[in-house]
């Protein structure tokens, strides 16, 4: 697996510059599915001030992978995740996002919407002009990959949150989405349905190399389910690359923390 990140002068992990010939540009980004260049995002309050809440920036992930992105409370990650969604326009900054791409939302109950599980995870296609069985093939495909094919009948009201959490995976799956964009899924879940739910994203990916993930989350012991992560801090991305070095670096620093509160 490949990393991006160096070490700078001031200890801090940065990404290395990116070559803007366009050959090699389109050499770089072949393999990668998800791309944000110097993104900053930022709001006025109702006083006229500017207030940042993304400043510059940067990520890189490679096609056919599971990436979390974590940090604090508040450091931004929701907003980034909208950002690369196309859900807001970045203030400055670019977005590369492989296309058929999906965004879904924490509240499994704002995108799961119709009577049936199946009728749910079909919804989607309705834009596409396929026949019955074409229906049929991609509902069924996409609900085993997330370990609901037997609930394909089942009214979407019974459903728990985690349930519902893989119908709206299943949704985007059956639409051949390239990307999912997952904001805080498990954040409604208890722990064996939020294993659950990362499992069925895991499995989904392995079950296709087109598909790549990025899925937010403040659960550090959810990172060793991911091929890699960025992590932020107050609206800066601190580190991104493999997750292995990302959870070592986010203990150093959490212990570090500890370490000035006690003395
Ligand atoms: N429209 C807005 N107006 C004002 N402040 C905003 C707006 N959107 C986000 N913020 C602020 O920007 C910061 C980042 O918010 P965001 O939801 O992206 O963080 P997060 O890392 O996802 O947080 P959490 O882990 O708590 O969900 C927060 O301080 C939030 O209050």
């Amino acid at each position: 697996m490949s990393s991006f990140t160096t070490l700078s002068s001031s200890g801090s992990l940065l990404l290395p510059p990116l070559n803007s010939t366009s050959s090699t540009r389109a050499n770089v980004t072949e393999n990668i599915a998800i791309e944000g260049r110097n993104l900053s995002f930022s709001v006025k309050t109702k006083q006229g001030r500017t207030l940042p809440i993304l400043e510059d920036c940067s990520l890189r992930i490679p096609s056919g992978q599971f990436w979390m992105l974590l940090g604090p409370n508040g450091c931004g990650k929701s907003t980034l995740l909208k950002v690369l969604a196309g859900l807001l326009n970045p203030t400055n900054g670019n977005v590369f996002v492989k296309r058929p791409k999906s965004y879904v939302f924490q509240n499994p109950d704002h995108q799961v919407v119709m009577p049936t599980v199946e009728a749910d995870v079909a919804f989607g296609l309705g834009k596409y002009s396929l026949t019955r069985e074409e229906v049929k093939f991609r509902v069924s495909k996409a609900l085993d990959a997330v370990g609901m094919l037997n609930y394909q009948q089942r009214s979407t009201q019974t459903l728990s949150g985690g349930q519902k959490q893989r119908v709206a995976i299943a949704g985007a799956l059956a639409e051949a989405c390239k990307v999912l964009l997952l904001d805080e899924l498990t954040t409604f879940l208890d722990e064996k349905d939020q294993v659950g739910v990362i499992k069925a994203v895991r499995s989904s990916l392995d079950s296709s190399e087109e598909v790549t993930a990025l899925w937010v989350t403040h659960r550090l012991e959810e990172l060793k389910y991911a091929d890699g992560a960025v992590y932020m801090e107050d609206g800066r991305v601190v580190m991104h690359g493999d997750a292995t070095r990302v959870m070592d670096f986010i203990k150093t620093r959490q212990s570090s923390y500890i370490t000035q509160i006690n003395s």
